[in-house]
């Protein structure tokens, strides 16, 4: 497998005086095609971890490779770049705009990066894979928390990212929600040959094959190979 993104000596401390670290030393290496299901308590530092191998905030130590390149010593103008193309972020709390369709929801990533070409075909094609293909016309004020989130993977699936960074999608949803929100998210990022990155707090969440991180009190366990048969 090739290795996409790789974290050397990564920590983060909020506070410089502060004698614990919020996140401590750790080194991680993503591979290409992989879902990597980073779990812990509240407050553990999963966000923080997310965010830093997201190119969204910058380790206090280490560095994160993004295809060889150390991310962070790369122009802003360059992370942007790959943050707007080659990663593609999901978030508890949906963000889209309510006012604008699904399908206008799905195509805002054209204004966000000019090179960007967004074809209605794209955007049929992702909405297939996220079963929203009759919603496309609805604002998205009118849809489901559920399909309201299969639109925002929608968004972050369209340009084609190779790395998908989730924080949470399933924790503003019920639960049979979240199985299908998770279980496609899953499975499309999968058959995408994309990398997924995905924090959870909730036990049991992803029924296929994933690599499990658990954080507690900010250090980050050993990676586990879980085979998810749960068989549901
Ligand atoms: N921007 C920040 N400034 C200062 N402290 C922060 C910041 N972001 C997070 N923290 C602190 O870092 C620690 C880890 O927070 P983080 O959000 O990463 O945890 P989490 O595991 O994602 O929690 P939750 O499941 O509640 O979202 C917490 O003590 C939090 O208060």
């Amino acid at each position: 497998m090739t290795a996409l993104l790789k974290a050397t000596g990564i920590s983060k401390k909020y506070h410089p005086a502060s004698n614990t670290p919020e996140l401590a030393l750790c080194s991680l290496t993503l591979e290409k095609g992989r879902t990597y299901v980073i779990k812990g308590r509240s407050g553990s530092g999963k966000t923080t971890l997310l965010n830093l191998l997201g190119g969204m905030d910058k380790p206090s130590t280490g560095s994160v490779y993004y295809n060889g390149k150390s991310f962070y010593d790369l122009s802003d103008r360059e992370q942007s770049a790959i943050r707007n193309k080659n990663f593609g972020f999901v978030f508890q709390s949906f963000n889209l705009i309510p006012e604008l369709t699904a399908y206008e929801n799905i195509e805002l990533p054209r204004f966000f990066n000019r090179n960007c070409i967004i074809t209605s075909s794209a955007i049929s094609t992702v909405a297939e894979e996220m079963k929203i293909g009759s919603l496309l016309h609805r604002r998205t004020y009118e849809l489901s928390g559920g399909e309201q989130q299969r639109v925002a993977i929608a968004r972050a699936l369209i340009t084609s990212p190779d790395m998908i960074f989730a924080d949470e999608p399933t924790g503003n949803l019920d639960s049979a929600a979240s199985r299908m929100v998770a279980d496609l998210l899953v499975k499309t990022v999968k058959s995408r040959q994309a990398t997924l990155v995905l924090v959870t707090h909730e036990d049991n969440l992803i029924y296929s094959e994933h690599i499990q991180l658990n954080i507690r009190d900010g250090h980050v366990g050993a990676m586990e190979v879980c085979n998810g048969s749960l068989g549901i």
